[in-house]
Protein backbone atom coordinates (compact mmCIF):
# COMPACT_ATOMS: atom_id res chain seq x y z
CA UNK A 1 0.00 0.00 0.00
CA UNK A 2 2.94 2.29 1.14
CA UNK A 3 4.90 1.27 -2.34
CA UNK A 4 1.23 2.79 -4.66
CA UNK A 5 1.50 5.42 -2.39
CA UNK A 6 5.17 6.62 -3.05
CA UNK A 7 4.57 6.11 -6.82
CA UNK A 8 1.95 8.49 -6.74
CA UNK A 9 3.54 10.71 -5.30
CA UNK A 10 6.44 10.57 -7.20
CA UNK A 11 4.01 10.85 -9.97
CA UNK A 12 2.26 14.00 -8.56
CA UNK A 13 5.71 15.45 -7.97
CA UNK A 14 6.67 14.81 -11.66
CA UNK A 15 3.35 16.32 -13.16
CA UNK A 16 4.00 19.46 -10.71
CA UNK A 17 7.58 19.73 -12.08
CA UNK A 18 6.62 19.57 -15.21
CA UNK A 19 4.11 22.10 -15.10
CA UNK A 20 6.34 24.08 -13.47
CA UNK A 21 8.37 23.96 -16.20
CA UNK A 22 5.79 24.61 -18.48
CA UNK A 23 4.30 27.77 -16.87
CA UNK A 24 7.61 29.40 -14.37
CA UNK A 25 7.94 32.35 -16.99
CA UNK A 26 4.25 33.21 -17.31
CA UNK A 27 4.31 36.17 -15.29
CA UNK A 28 6.94 38.01 -17.27
CA UNK A 29 5.07 40.21 -19.04
CA UNK A 30 2.82 40.83 -16.29
CA UNK A 31 5.96 41.97 -13.84
CA UNK A 32 6.71 44.11 -17.05
CA UNK A 33 3.34 45.82 -17.01
CA UNK A 34 2.67 44.23 -20.71
CA UNK A 35 -0.56 42.93 -21.43
CA UNK A 36 -1.33 40.02 -23.61
CA UNK A 37 -3.34 36.96 -23.68
CA UNK A 38 -3.43 34.23 -21.54
CA UNK A 39 -0.61 31.67 -22.49
CA UNK A 40 -1.35 27.59 -22.56
CA UNK A 41 1.07 25.53 -20.42
CA UNK A 42 4.09 24.19 -22.82
CA UNK A 43 2.75 25.75 -26.22
CA UNK A 44 2.38 29.49 -24.53
CA UNK A 45 -0.01 31.34 -27.21
CA UNK A 46 1.33 29.13 -30.38
CA UNK A 47 -0.85 26.11 -30.21
CA UNK A 48 -2.97 27.24 -33.18
CA UNK A 49 0.37 28.10 -35.15
CA UNK A 50 2.09 24.79 -33.92
CA UNK A 51 -0.50 22.64 -35.50
CA UNK A 52 -1.12 24.15 -38.78
CA UNK A 53 -4.69 25.18 -37.13
CA UNK A 54 -4.24 29.17 -37.96
CA UNK A 55 -1.36 30.74 -40.14
CA UNK A 56 1.26 33.48 -38.42
CA UNK A 57 -0.61 36.28 -40.49
CA UNK A 58 -4.76 35.30 -39.15
CA UNK A 59 -2.67 35.19 -35.75
CA UNK A 60 -1.17 38.24 -35.89
CA UNK A 61 -3.81 40.30 -37.21
CA UNK A 62 -6.16 38.58 -34.49
CA UNK A 63 -3.70 40.08 -31.71
CA UNK A 64 -3.30 43.57 -33.14
CA UNK A 65 -7.14 44.28 -33.49
CA UNK A 66 -7.58 42.60 -29.74
CA UNK A 67 -5.41 45.32 -28.07
CA UNK A 68 -5.99 48.48 -30.00
CA UNK A 69 -5.05 50.40 -27.19
CA UNK A 70 -1.97 48.72 -26.58
CA UNK A 71 1.77 49.68 -27.91
CA UNK A 72 3.17 46.38 -27.14
CA UNK A 73 1.80 42.66 -26.66
CA UNK A 74 3.23 40.26 -24.70
CA UNK A 75 3.05 36.78 -25.95
CA UNK A 76 5.29 33.63 -25.24
CA UNK A 77 6.11 31.29 -27.90
CA UNK A 78 5.63 28.24 -25.78
CA UNK A 79 7.39 28.89 -22.63
CA UNK A 80 9.47 31.91 -24.02
CA UNK A 81 8.08 35.77 -23.91
CA UNK A 82 7.99 37.08 -27.29
CA UNK A 83 6.64 40.71 -27.39
CA UNK A 84 4.75 41.75 -30.80
CA UNK A 85 5.21 46.22 -30.91
CA UNK A 86 1.94 48.00 -32.42
CA UNK A 87 3.83 51.79 -31.98
CA UNK A 88 5.34 53.02 -34.53
CA UNK A 89 7.81 55.23 -33.04
CA UNK A 90 9.20 51.85 -31.06
CA UNK A 91 8.85 50.12 -34.40
CA UNK A 92 11.13 52.88 -35.68
CA UNK A 93 13.75 52.48 -32.75
CA UNK A 94 13.86 48.75 -33.44
CA UNK A 95 13.87 48.36 -37.25
CA UNK A 96 16.26 52.18 -37.65
CA UNK A 97 17.46 53.74 -34.53
CA UNK A 98 18.38 51.26 -32.48
CA UNK A 99 19.14 48.83 -35.02
CA UNK A 100 22.41 48.16 -33.56
CA UNK A 101 21.05 46.25 -30.45
CA UNK A 102 18.56 44.25 -33.16
CA UNK A 103 20.35 43.19 -36.45
CA UNK A 104 19.57 40.07 -35.57
CA UNK A 105 16.23 37.52 -36.86
CA UNK A 106 16.79 34.96 -34.48
CA UNK A 107 16.51 32.03 -36.96
CA UNK A 108 18.69 29.10 -35.57
CA UNK A 109 20.99 27.72 -37.86
CA UNK A 110 22.15 24.44 -38.08
CA UNK A 111 24.28 23.51 -41.27
CA UNK A 112 23.86 19.56 -40.59
CA UNK A 113 20.46 19.87 -40.82
CA UNK A 114 19.82 22.29 -43.64
CA UNK A 115 23.05 22.93 -45.30
CA UNK A 116 22.28 25.58 -46.93
CA UNK A 117 20.70 27.81 -44.49
CA UNK A 118 23.47 29.98 -43.27
CA UNK A 119 22.14 32.70 -46.14
CA UNK A 120 21.31 36.37 -45.83
CA UNK A 121 18.14 35.88 -44.25
CA UNK A 122 19.21 33.40 -41.67
CA UNK A 123 22.59 34.39 -40.54
CA UNK A 124 23.45 36.07 -37.36
CA UNK A 125 25.12 39.37 -37.18
CA UNK A 126 28.36 38.71 -37.45
CA UNK A 127 28.45 37.07 -40.50
CA UNK A 128 25.37 38.98 -41.21
CA UNK A 129 26.91 41.56 -41.75
CA UNK A 130 30.16 42.07 -43.65
CA UNK A 131 28.17 39.63 -46.20
CA UNK A 132 25.34 42.27 -46.41
CA UNK A 133 27.56 45.13 -46.78
CA UNK A 134 29.09 43.18 -49.80
CA UNK A 135 25.93 42.16 -51.42
CA UNK A 136 24.21 44.93 -51.08
CA UNK A 137 26.03 46.47 -54.63
CA UNK A 138 24.51 43.48 -56.49
CA UNK A 139 20.92 45.34 -56.20
CA UNK A 140 21.98 48.93 -57.05
CA UNK A 141 19.82 50.39 -60.51
CA UNK A 142 22.60 50.07 -62.58
CA UNK A 143 23.65 46.74 -61.86
CA UNK A 144 19.21 46.14 -62.33
CA UNK A 145 19.54 48.36 -65.52
CA UNK A 146 22.19 45.70 -66.65
CA UNK A 147 19.63 42.39 -65.47
CA UNK A 148 16.71 44.27 -66.94
CA UNK A 149 17.65 42.43 -70.44
CA UNK A 150 17.16 38.82 -68.85
CA UNK A 151 13.85 40.04 -67.26
CA UNK A 152 12.70 41.26 -70.97
CA UNK A 153 13.78 38.05 -72.18
CA UNK A 154 11.77 36.33 -69.69
CA UNK A 155 9.47 38.09 -70.29
CA UNK A 156 9.05 36.89 -74.03
CA UNK A 157 9.19 33.45 -73.08
CA UNK A 158 6.00 34.18 -70.86
CA UNK A 159 4.67 36.02 -73.73
CA UNK A 160 5.33 32.52 -76.09
CA UNK A 161 3.87 30.53 -73.16
CA UNK A 162 0.62 32.12 -72.93
CA UNK A 163 -0.38 32.48 -76.74
CA UNK A 164 0.06 28.77 -76.40
CA UNK A 165 -1.95 28.10 -73.82
CA UNK A 166 -4.67 30.29 -73.68
CA UNK A 167 -6.65 30.38 -77.02
CA UNK A 168 -9.52 33.46 -77.35
CA UNK A 169 -10.28 32.52 -73.71
CA UNK A 170 -9.21 30.42 -70.84
CA UNK A 171 -9.10 29.56 -67.40
CA UNK A 172 -5.82 30.26 -65.96
CA UNK A 173 -4.36 28.82 -62.56
CA UNK A 174 -2.33 32.42 -61.92
CA UNK A 175 0.05 30.62 -59.34
CA UNK A 176 2.05 28.46 -61.29
CA UNK A 177 1.73 30.87 -64.43
CA UNK A 178 3.30 33.17 -62.15
CA UNK A 179 5.94 31.35 -60.53
CA UNK A 180 7.39 29.94 -63.80
CA UNK A 181 7.65 33.44 -64.88
CA UNK A 182 10.03 34.39 -62.18
CA UNK A 183 11.56 31.27 -61.56
CA UNK A 184 13.02 32.01 -65.14
CA UNK A 185 13.80 35.30 -64.00
CA UNK A 186 15.33 34.67 -60.77
CA UNK A 187 17.22 31.83 -62.22
CA UNK A 188 19.15 33.20 -65.13
CA UNK A 189 19.63 36.57 -62.78
CA UNK A 190 20.75 34.50 -59.47
CA UNK A 191 22.32 31.18 -61.27
CA UNK A 192 23.07 32.44 -64.74
CA UNK A 193 21.24 29.41 -66.41
CA UNK A 194 17.77 29.50 -68.44
CA UNK A 195 15.55 27.71 -66.08
CA UNK A 196 13.26 26.97 -69.08
CA UNK A 197 10.36 26.22 -66.69
CA UNK A 198 7.96 28.06 -69.08
CA UNK A 199 9.36 26.38 -72.22
CA UNK A 200 9.34 22.95 -70.52
CA UNK A 201 6.25 21.33 -68.40
CA UNK A 202 9.09 19.04 -66.47
CA UNK A 203 11.13 21.72 -65.73
CA UNK A 204 13.73 20.66 -62.51
CA UNK A 205 13.84 24.24 -61.25
CA UNK A 206 10.17 24.54 -60.94
CA UNK A 207 9.90 20.98 -59.44
CA UNK A 208 12.65 22.05 -56.89
CA UNK A 209 11.23 25.23 -56.25
CA UNK A 210 7.90 23.83 -55.86
CA UNK A 211 9.37 21.62 -53.32
CA UNK A 212 10.87 24.35 -50.72
CA UNK A 213 7.48 25.70 -50.54
CA UNK A 214 5.39 22.71 -50.26
CA UNK A 215 2.76 22.79 -47.86
CA UNK A 216 4.01 19.17 -46.75
CA UNK A 217 4.78 17.47 -43.06
CA UNK A 218 8.20 17.57 -43.70
CA UNK A 219 8.23 20.99 -44.54
CA UNK A 220 5.61 22.40 -41.99
CA UNK A 221 7.61 20.49 -38.50
CA UNK A 222 11.04 22.09 -40.10
CA UNK A 223 10.05 25.45 -39.87
CA UNK A 224 7.64 24.89 -36.70
CA UNK A 225 11.08 23.30 -34.87
CA UNK A 226 13.25 26.16 -35.83
CA UNK A 227 11.43 28.79 -35.25
CA UNK A 228 9.26 27.08 -31.65
CA UNK A 229 11.10 24.16 -30.74
CA UNK A 230 14.90 24.65 -31.21
CA UNK A 231 15.73 21.88 -29.19
CA UNK A 232 13.54 18.96 -31.43
CA UNK A 233 15.20 20.89 -34.82
CA UNK A 234 18.99 18.93 -34.48
CA UNK A 235 17.04 15.79 -34.33
CA UNK A 236 15.95 16.45 -38.12
CA UNK A 237 19.36 15.56 -38.56
CA UNK A 238 18.39 11.94 -39.07
CA UNK A 239 16.20 12.45 -41.75
CA UNK A 240 17.76 12.02 -45.35
CA UNK A 241 18.44 15.85 -46.61
CA UNK A 242 15.86 17.89 -48.73
CA UNK A 243 16.15 16.57 -52.14
CA UNK A 244 17.27 20.18 -53.33
CA UNK A 245 19.97 20.60 -51.37
CA UNK A 246 22.12 18.60 -53.56
CA UNK A 247 20.27 19.79 -56.66
CA UNK A 248 21.31 23.76 -55.79
CA UNK A 249 24.85 22.12 -54.85
CA UNK A 250 25.26 20.77 -58.14
CA UNK A 251 24.07 23.74 -60.24
CA UNK A 252 26.12 26.46 -58.61
CA UNK A 253 29.05 24.52 -58.69
CA UNK A 254 28.81 23.40 -62.05
CA UNK A 255 28.02 26.89 -63.25
CA UNK A 256 31.29 28.35 -61.21
CA UNK A 257 33.02 25.32 -62.82
CA UNK A 258 32.17 26.56 -66.22
CA UNK A 259 32.70 29.70 -65.68
CA UNK A 260 36.00 29.77 -64.43
CA UNK A 261 37.28 27.36 -67.10
CA UNK A 262 35.78 29.68 -70.05
CA UNK A 263 36.31 32.76 -68.71
CA UNK A 264 33.02 33.77 -68.79
CA UNK A 265 32.09 37.26 -67.18
CA UNK A 266 28.07 37.65 -66.81
CA UNK A 267 26.01 40.60 -64.97
CA UNK A 268 24.48 38.85 -62.32
CA UNK A 269 24.74 37.63 -59.42
CA UNK A 270 26.85 34.73 -59.26
CA UNK A 271 29.33 36.64 -61.05
CA UNK A 272 29.40 39.04 -57.98
CA UNK A 273 29.87 35.95 -55.73
CA UNK A 274 32.24 34.33 -58.02
CA UNK A 275 34.63 38.13 -57.45
CA UNK A 276 33.80 38.01 -53.55
CA UNK A 277 34.90 34.69 -53.58
CA UNK A 278 38.20 35.85 -54.53
CA UNK A 279 39.12 39.10 -52.39
CA UNK A 280 38.56 37.26 -48.53
CA UNK A 281 39.62 40.64 -47.16
CA UNK A 282 36.31 41.89 -48.36
CA UNK A 283 34.32 40.13 -46.00
CA UNK A 284 36.30 41.03 -43.01
CA UNK A 285 38.19 37.36 -43.40
CA UNK A 286 35.02 35.47 -43.26
CA UNK A 287 35.52 32.42 -45.43
CA UNK A 288 32.88 32.65 -48.66
CA UNK A 289 33.27 28.53 -49.27
CA UNK A 290 30.92 27.32 -51.67
CA UNK A 291 28.63 26.02 -49.26
CA UNK A 292 27.97 29.66 -48.09
CA UNK A 293 28.43 31.11 -52.02
CA UNK A 294 25.58 28.52 -52.58
CA UNK A 295 23.77 29.34 -50.04
CA UNK A 296 24.10 33.21 -50.62
CA UNK A 297 22.44 31.81 -54.61
CA UNK A 298 20.10 29.62 -52.89
CA UNK A 299 18.38 33.02 -51.02
CA UNK A 300 18.17 35.03 -53.66
CA UNK A 301 16.70 31.91 -56.00
CA UNK A 302 13.97 30.96 -52.59
CA UNK A 303 13.28 34.76 -51.22
CA UNK A 304 13.23 36.01 -54.76
CA UNK A 305 10.46 33.83 -57.09
CA UNK A 306 7.79 32.96 -54.59
CA UNK A 307 7.43 36.35 -53.03
CA UNK A 308 7.19 37.73 -56.14
CA UNK A 309 5.18 35.39 -58.38
CA UNK A 310 2.47 35.37 -55.55
CA UNK A 311 2.53 39.48 -56.10
CA UNK A 312 1.51 39.04 -59.87
CA UNK A 313 -0.85 36.45 -58.77
CA UNK A 314 -2.42 38.75 -56.06
CA UNK A 315 -2.68 41.97 -57.99
CA UNK A 316 -4.28 40.32 -60.68
CA UNK A 317 -7.22 38.57 -58.52
CA UNK A 318 -8.04 41.93 -57.41
CA UNK A 319 -7.80 43.57 -60.67
CA UNK A 320 -10.21 40.74 -61.88
CA UNK A 321 -12.62 41.93 -59.13
CA UNK A 322 -11.65 45.53 -59.99
CA UNK A 323 -12.32 46.41 -63.58
CA UNK A 324 -12.27 49.79 -63.59
CA UNK A 325 -8.83 49.74 -61.96
CA UNK A 326 -7.66 46.90 -64.82
CA UNK A 327 -8.51 49.54 -67.90
CA UNK A 328 -6.87 52.17 -66.05
CA UNK A 329 -3.40 50.40 -65.68
CA UNK A 330 -4.10 49.11 -69.24
CA UNK A 331 -4.47 52.86 -70.35
CA UNK A 332 -1.08 53.72 -68.56
CA UNK A 333 0.40 50.44 -70.42
CA UNK A 334 -1.04 51.79 -73.95
CA UNK A 335 0.08 54.96 -73.55
CA UNK A 336 3.50 54.36 -72.97
CA UNK A 337 3.79 52.05 -75.77
CA UNK A 338 2.05 54.49 -77.92
CA UNK A 339 4.68 57.30 -76.54
CA UNK A 340 7.65 54.36 -77.82
CA UNK A 341 6.37 52.87 -81.23
CA UNK A 342 4.95 50.14 -79.38
CA UNK A 343 8.38 49.74 -76.92
CA UNK A 344 8.42 49.68 -73.34
CA UNK A 345 12.08 50.19 -71.50
CA UNK A 346 13.67 50.51 -68.36
CA UNK A 347 13.21 53.62 -67.48
CA UNK A 348 9.35 53.62 -68.96
CA UNK A 349 8.40 51.15 -66.07
CA UNK A 350 10.16 53.22 -63.63
CA UNK A 351 7.44 56.05 -64.90
CA UNK A 352 4.23 54.26 -65.12
CA UNK A 353 3.23 55.51 -61.22
CA UNK A 354 -0.21 54.19 -61.65
CA UNK A 355 1.03 50.52 -61.74
CA UNK A 356 3.42 51.01 -59.19
CA UNK A 357 0.68 52.71 -56.98
CA UNK A 358 -1.49 49.06 -57.99
CA UNK A 359 1.94 47.09 -57.13
CA UNK A 360 2.23 49.18 -53.54
CA UNK A 361 -1.45 48.10 -52.56
CA UNK A 362 -1.01 44.38 -53.65
CA UNK A 363 1.83 44.21 -51.24
CA UNK A 364 -0.20 45.84 -48.32
CA UNK A 365 -3.01 43.84 -48.96
CA UNK A 366 -0.99 40.50 -49.06
CA UNK A 367 2.12 41.29 -47.53
CA UNK A 368 4.75 38.36 -48.00
CA UNK A 369 6.21 38.71 -44.65
CA UNK A 370 3.28 39.27 -42.32
CA UNK A 371 5.59 39.63 -39.22
CA UNK A 372 8.75 40.82 -39.38
CA UNK A 373 11.22 40.01 -36.41
CA UNK A 374 13.87 41.01 -34.58
CA UNK A 375 16.10 39.52 -31.98
CA UNK A 376 17.46 41.86 -28.97
CA UNK A 377 21.21 41.14 -29.15
CA UNK A 378 21.60 42.98 -25.32
CA UNK A 379 19.21 43.86 -22.55
CA UNK A 380 16.76 46.90 -23.65
CA UNK A 381 14.34 49.52 -22.43
CA UNK A 382 12.47 50.69 -24.98
CA UNK A 383 12.78 54.51 -25.21
CA UNK A 384 9.90 56.55 -23.09
CA UNK A 385 8.88 53.45 -21.44
CA UNK A 386 9.59 50.92 -17.84
CA UNK A 387 9.52 48.09 -20.46
CA UNK A 388 12.83 46.11 -20.41
CA UNK A 389 13.54 43.13 -22.28
CA UNK A 390 16.73 40.70 -21.76
CA UNK A 391 18.90 39.83 -24.51
CA UNK A 392 17.66 37.10 -26.47
CA UNK A 393 13.78 38.14 -26.77
CA UNK A 394 12.33 37.54 -29.94
CA UNK A 395 10.38 40.81 -31.51
CA UNK A 396 7.47 40.20 -33.74
CA UNK A 397 6.31 43.89 -36.10
CA UNK A 398 3.01 42.87 -37.19
CA UNK A 399 2.95 43.99 -40.63
CA UNK A 400 -0.29 42.15 -41.56
CA UNK A 401 -2.35 44.03 -38.70
CA UNK A 402 -0.67 47.41 -39.23
CA UNK A 403 -1.69 46.86 -42.85
CA UNK A 404 -5.11 46.08 -42.08
CA UNK A 405 -5.77 49.05 -39.32
CA UNK A 406 -8.77 50.86 -40.03
CA UNK A 407 -7.51 53.70 -38.55
CA UNK A 408 -4.79 53.90 -41.01
CA UNK A 409 -6.24 51.97 -43.77
CA UNK A 410 -10.13 53.26 -44.01
CA UNK A 411 -11.84 50.02 -45.77
CA UNK A 412 -9.23 47.77 -45.55
CA UNK A 413 -10.60 45.37 -47.77
CA UNK A 414 -10.66 47.73 -50.83
CA UNK A 415 -8.06 46.87 -53.18
CA UNK A 416 -7.68 51.02 -53.76
CA UNK A 417 -4.26 51.75 -55.66
CA UNK A 418 -4.81 55.37 -54.50
CA UNK A 419 -3.97 54.92 -51.16
CA UNK A 420 -0.46 55.78 -52.64
CA UNK A 421 -0.67 59.00 -53.91
CA UNK A 422 2.27 61.12 -52.96
CA UNK A 423 -0.28 62.93 -50.58
CA UNK A 424 -1.65 59.94 -48.75
CA UNK A 425 1.82 58.42 -48.67
CA UNK A 426 2.89 61.85 -47.19
CA UNK A 427 0.53 62.07 -44.41
CA UNK A 428 0.95 58.39 -43.33
CA UNK A 429 4.02 57.30 -40.64
CA UNK A 430 6.41 55.22 -42.65
CA UNK A 431 6.30 52.43 -40.08
CA UNK A 432 2.67 51.70 -40.93
CA UNK A 433 3.68 50.00 -44.80
CA UNK A 434 6.52 47.41 -43.99
CA UNK A 435 6.10 45.20 -47.14
CA UNK A 436 10.10 45.14 -47.50
CA UNK A 437 10.63 45.47 -43.85
CA UNK A 438 12.77 48.26 -43.40
CA UNK A 439 16.17 49.50 -42.02
CA UNK A 440 19.62 48.44 -42.74
CA UNK A 441 18.10 44.69 -42.14
CA UNK A 442 15.36 45.16 -44.59
CA UNK A 443 14.72 43.43 -48.22
CA UNK A 444 17.92 43.73 -50.04
CA UNK A 445 15.67 42.66 -53.12
CA UNK A 446 13.09 44.92 -53.25
CA UNK A 447 14.09 47.02 -56.28
CA UNK A 448 14.65 43.70 -58.11
CA UNK A 449 11.02 42.37 -56.70
CA UNK A 450 9.31 45.71 -58.62
CA UNK A 451 10.72 45.05 -61.59
CA UNK A 452 10.19 41.90 -62.35
CA UNK A 453 6.80 42.11 -60.85
CA UNK A 454 5.91 44.93 -62.62
CA UNK A 455 7.25 43.25 -65.98
CA UNK A 456 5.01 40.10 -65.87
CA UNK A 457 2.56 42.30 -64.82
CA UNK A 458 2.35 44.42 -67.64
CA UNK A 459 3.20 41.76 -70.18
CA UNK A 460 0.37 39.68 -69.26
CA UNK A 461 -2.49 42.41 -68.95
CA UNK A 462 -1.45 44.21 -72.38
CA UNK A 463 -2.12 40.77 -74.04
CA UNK A 464 -5.21 40.22 -71.99
CA UNK A 465 -8.45 40.98 -70.10
CA UNK A 466 -8.88 39.52 -66.77
CA UNK A 467 -11.96 38.32 -65.17
CA UNK A 468 -13.65 36.18 -61.94
CA UNK A 469 -14.74 32.53 -62.90
CA UNK A 470 -16.33 29.89 -61.07
CA UNK A 471 -13.19 28.69 -60.11
CA UNK A 472 -11.83 31.55 -58.45
CA UNK A 473 -11.24 31.38 -54.70
CA UNK A 474 -13.86 34.07 -53.25
CA UNK A 475 -12.95 35.65 -50.34
CA UNK A 476 -9.10 34.45 -50.12
CA UNK A 477 -8.42 32.20 -47.82
CA UNK A 478 -4.55 32.18 -46.58
CA UNK A 479 -3.09 28.19 -46.35
CA UNK A 480 -2.38 28.16 -42.55
CA UNK A 481 0.67 25.45 -42.75
CA UNK A 482 2.69 27.99 -45.56
CA UNK A 483 5.50 29.48 -44.70
CA UNK A 484 4.91 32.67 -46.83
CA UNK A 485 1.13 33.17 -47.11
CA UNK A 486 -0.03 31.91 -50.11
CA UNK A 487 -3.92 30.71 -51.05
CA UNK A 488 -5.29 27.77 -49.93
CA UNK A 489 -5.79 26.49 -53.66
CA UNK A 490 -5.22 28.13 -56.68
CA UNK A 491 -5.52 31.40 -58.23
CA UNK A 492 -7.99 30.58 -61.35
CA UNK A 493 -8.57 33.80 -63.31
CA UNK A 494 -10.64 34.05 -66.48
CA UNK A 495 -7.90 35.07 -69.40
CA UNK A 496 -9.07 36.91 -72.97
CA UNK A 497 -7.03 37.73 -75.52
CA UNK A 498 -6.47 41.39 -76.64
CA UNK A 499 -4.70 41.70 -79.55
CA UNK A 500 -1.48 44.11 -78.95
CA UNK A 501 1.39 45.38 -80.55
CA UNK A 502 3.93 46.82 -77.66
CA UNK A 503 6.51 45.32 -77.04
CA UNK A 504 9.06 45.54 -74.19
CA UNK A 505 12.82 45.79 -75.59
CA UNK A 506 16.07 46.29 -72.68
C1 LIG B 1 7.53 41.20 -53.73
C2 LIG B 1 8.63 40.57 -53.45
C3 LIG B 1 9.32 40.54 -52.12
C4 LIG B 1 8.84 40.80 -50.87
C5 LIG B 1 7.43 41.22 -50.48
C6 LIG B 1 9.94 40.62 -49.94
C7 LIG B 1 9.85 40.82 -48.57
C8 LIG B 1 10.91 40.71 -47.70
C9 LIG B 1 10.83 40.99 -46.29
C10 LIG B 1 9.59 41.44 -45.53
C11 LIG B 1 12.06 40.77 -45.77
C12 LIG B 1 12.46 40.96 -44.30
C13 LIG B 1 12.81 42.43 -44.10
C14 LIG B 1 13.10 42.81 -42.67
O1 LIG B 1 13.30 41.95 -41.83
O2 LIG B 1 13.13 44.05 -42.40
C15 LIG B 1 12.93 40.34 -46.84
C16 LIG B 1 14.27 40.02 -46.69
C17 LIG B 1 15.04 39.53 -47.72
N1 LIG B 1 14.69 39.44 -49.05
FE1 LIG B 1 12.92 39.95 -49.87
N2 LIG B 1 11.06 40.25 -50.64
C18 LIG B 1 10.74 40.19 -51.98
C19 LIG B 1 11.59 39.89 -53.02
C20 LIG B 1 12.91 39.56 -52.90
C21 LIG B 1 13.82 39.30 -54.00
C22 LIG B 1 13.46 39.40 -55.48
C23 LIG B 1 15.02 38.93 -53.45
C24 LIG B 1 16.31 38.56 -54.11
C25 LIG B 1 16.52 38.44 -55.38
C26 LIG B 1 14.87 39.00 -52.01
C27 LIG B 1 15.85 38.68 -51.10
C28 LIG B 1 15.75 38.91 -49.74
C29 LIG B 1 16.84 38.63 -48.81
C30 LIG B 1 18.20 38.02 -49.17
C31 LIG B 1 16.40 39.04 -47.55
C32 LIG B 1 17.21 39.01 -46.26
C33 LIG B 1 17.95 40.35 -46.14
C34 LIG B 1 18.88 40.45 -44.95
O3 LIG B 1 18.65 39.82 -43.92
O4 LIG B 1 19.87 41.19 -45.07
N3 LIG B 1 13.58 39.39 -51.71
N4 LIG B 1 12.22 40.31 -48.02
Amino acid sequence: MSNYFEILCAVAALLLAVYYYATSSFDFWKNCGVVGPRPLPYFGNMKDILFARKSITVYVKEIYDAYKNESMIGLYSRTTPLLVIREPELIKDVLIRDFSHFSDRGFIINEKVEPLSPHLFFLEAERWRPLRNRLSPIFTSGKLREMFYFIVECSHHLEKYLDKKVGREEVIECRELAAKFTTDVIGTCAFGIEMSALADEESEFRKMGRAVFAVNLRNITQTKFRVFIPTLYNLLQLLPCQKYVPFFAKVVSETIKYRRENNIVRPDFINMLMELQKHPEKLQNIELSDTLLTAQAFVFFVAGFETSSLTITNTLYELAQNQDIQDKLREEIEEHCAKNDGELKYDDIKGMKYLDKAFKETLRMYPAGSIVTRRAQSNYTFNGTEVSIPKGTIIWIPVQGIHYDPDIYPNPQKFDPERFNEDAVAARNPMHYLPFGDGPRNCIGARFAAYQTKVGLITILRNYKIDVCDKTMIPYEIDPGSFIPSPKSGIYLKMTKIPRECKIIS
